[in-house]
């Protein structure tokens, strides 16, 4: 499991360290020195080369002037452009003495610096940190926006890149992408949310021996899936290893059933029994799937997948409706989401994209677009969450799951080829499947996140794939998973 904390959180853990007298600066610019001297060696040298570090008015800039320091005592040519008129004097101080060159923004003006910043081998962001309230500003947003459109840099981050938010990943206005975020005391939340992950690249963690409270947000791993995915002992048949009913498809969309069929056998579900149109039941269904009773309330099941393809089809949305009503865990997607019930309980599930949720929210009363979605993704899951009772998957390139009670995951294992159509509905096979087998709402769209995004890597292998093709590819994702375990 990996934990990140909101960005107040470290801040709180670090001060008994400070207080009593701990250098915490001096290890985060240790930390930073070295993943900068790590990318220098590995793309040639050391000794000659150059680093460009821009340098905030807070606590970041000064660990990137340290870590500034440490670098001209190794030999590489170091330049910090200073972005205000505020600088932390000590770091400032030992920079100088190390023989690192100084810059200032406001005397040598944005186009002079940015060139300047471009001939480097490696760029460090160190201008906001923790302490950012909003994005850059002025002159330095100037700066990195001219930094943007040069590309092509090398950038190191340092803690987080600065204009993305340390607790939600909320990113204002313009932000440089890292190759490398070096981050200390407690990964950020902002570093696994979107869009903030985005801008982050590789995290390397510096550890300050804080003591840390509970984490903001979780993200599982290979060893918690293992350890929570559901698999059949020696006693168990196709009835006790978990019934799923799915309301899907409908004769406009029939191809979204078949494939929220085919993701939630693929996840191992036993028994499948599916209310939907006649020309599907007649012979569209995969061999495996049970024709269900045509009332929800007709069939036996330990939970319900309910929405993928239902459009247009009073009958389908009948029973989507009953089986989110039925009190049993129930996964609702697409074709459902219009008909979520004002209130439901923590059972339920909802698997928006950034548009449905901006749909959804915007009928409750909170007016909002896709684009609003996307620049701060946490904050309308959270509000989704909190106005349905239900469990939110908010989809996307890193998929959030928040809880009604307030818990975070967040899982981005994917690829950009997963944006295909019917990956969606592959998703929600899956999650349904883990349901039926008895898994808690936020820990099964969690997984199935996790082995969603790794089916598509493994179906894509680089290059394009069908929906189809992930669900493929899911047992051999859990097989992986399951090597040698009895
Ligand atoms: N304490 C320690 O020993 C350790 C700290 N650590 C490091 O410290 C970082 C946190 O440091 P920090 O609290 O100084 O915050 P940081 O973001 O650097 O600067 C805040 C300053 O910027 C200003 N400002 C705010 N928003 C702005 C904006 N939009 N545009 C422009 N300016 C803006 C704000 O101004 P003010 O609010 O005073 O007006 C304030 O002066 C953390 O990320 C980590 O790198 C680690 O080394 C571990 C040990
Ligand atoms: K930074």
């Amino acid at each position: 499991m990996i934990s990140a904390y909101t960005g107040t959180a470290v801040q709180a853990a670090e001060k008994p360290l400070l207080e009593a007298g701990v250098d915490l600066m001096a290890r985060a610019a240790y930390g930073l020195a070295n993943a900068v001297l790590w990318r220098l060696r590995t793309s040639g040298r050391v000794y000659g080369s150059s680093v460009a570090l821009l340098i905030g008015p807070g606590n970041n800039g000064a660990d990137a002037l340290y870590a500034g320091e440490l670098l001209s005592r190794r030999g590489v040519r170091t330049t910090a452009v200073l972005g205000s008129e505020r600088v932390h004097g000590p770091a400032f101080a030992a920079f100088q003495a190390a023989g690192g060159t100084v810059v200032r923004l406001a005397e040598r003006g944005v186009r002079d610096s940015a060139s300047l910043v471009a001939q480097a081998d490696l760029v460090v962001d160190g201008l906001l940190g923790t302490g950012a309230r909003g994005g850059l500003r002025d002159a330095v947003a100037d700066l990195v926006a001219a930094l943007c459109e040069i590309g092509g840099l090398q950038v190191i981050a340092c803690d987080l890149p600065s204009g993305v938010n340390a607790d939600t990943g909320e990113v204002s206005g313009v932000v440089l992408s890292a190759i490398e975020t070096v981050t200390f005391g407690g990964i950020k939340a902002g570093l696994l949310l979107p869009p903030g992950e985005g801008f982050a690249g590789d995290i390397s963690y510096v550890d300050l021996d804080l003591s840390l409270p509970a984490a903001a947000l979780e993200r599982l791993d290979q060893d918690d899936l293992l350890r929570h995915w559901p698999r059949p002992g020696r006693s168990d048949h196709k009835y006790s290893r978990g019934v799923l009913g799915v309301v899907a498809g409908s004769t406009a969309y029939p191809g979204a059933a078949q494939l929220a069929l085919h993701g939630a056998l693929a996840a191992g579900t036993a028994m499948i029994r599916y209310l939907g149109p006649a020309t599907l039941r007649a012979g569209g269904l995969p061999p495996e799937v049970v024709p269900g009773a045509s009332t929800v309330a007709a069939n036996r099941v330990q939970a319900w997948l309910v929405g993928p393809g239902v459009s247009d089809d009073a009958e389908q949305e009948r029973r989507c409706l009953d089986a989110i009503n039925s009190g049993l865990p129930v996964l609702a997607d697409a074709g459902a989401l219009p008909l979520l019930p004002e209130r439901v309980g923590p059972q339920v599930v909802i698997t928006p994209h950034a548009g449905e949720l901006a749909a959804l929210l915007s009928r409750r009363g909170h007016p909002t677009v896709r684009a609003d979605v996307e620049r701060s993704a946490l904050e309308h899951a959270r509000l989704a969450a909190q106005l349905t009772g239900a469990t939110v998957l908010l989809k996307g390139a890193t998929i959030v799951v928040v809880s009604p009670q307030g818990e975070v995951h967040s899982q981005s294992e994917g690829t950009p080829w997963l944006a295909t159509a019917g990956s969606g509905d592959v998703l929600a096979g899956i999650l349904g499947a883990l349901l039926a087998a008895g898994v808690a709402p936020p820990l099964a769209a969690a997984m199935a996140a996790s082995v969603h995004g790794r089916a598509g890597v493994l179906a894509s292998g680089g290059g394009p794939m069908t929906a189809s093709g992930i669900a493929e590819a899911v047992p051999q994702v859990l097989r992986e998973l399951f090597e040698g375990i009895d």
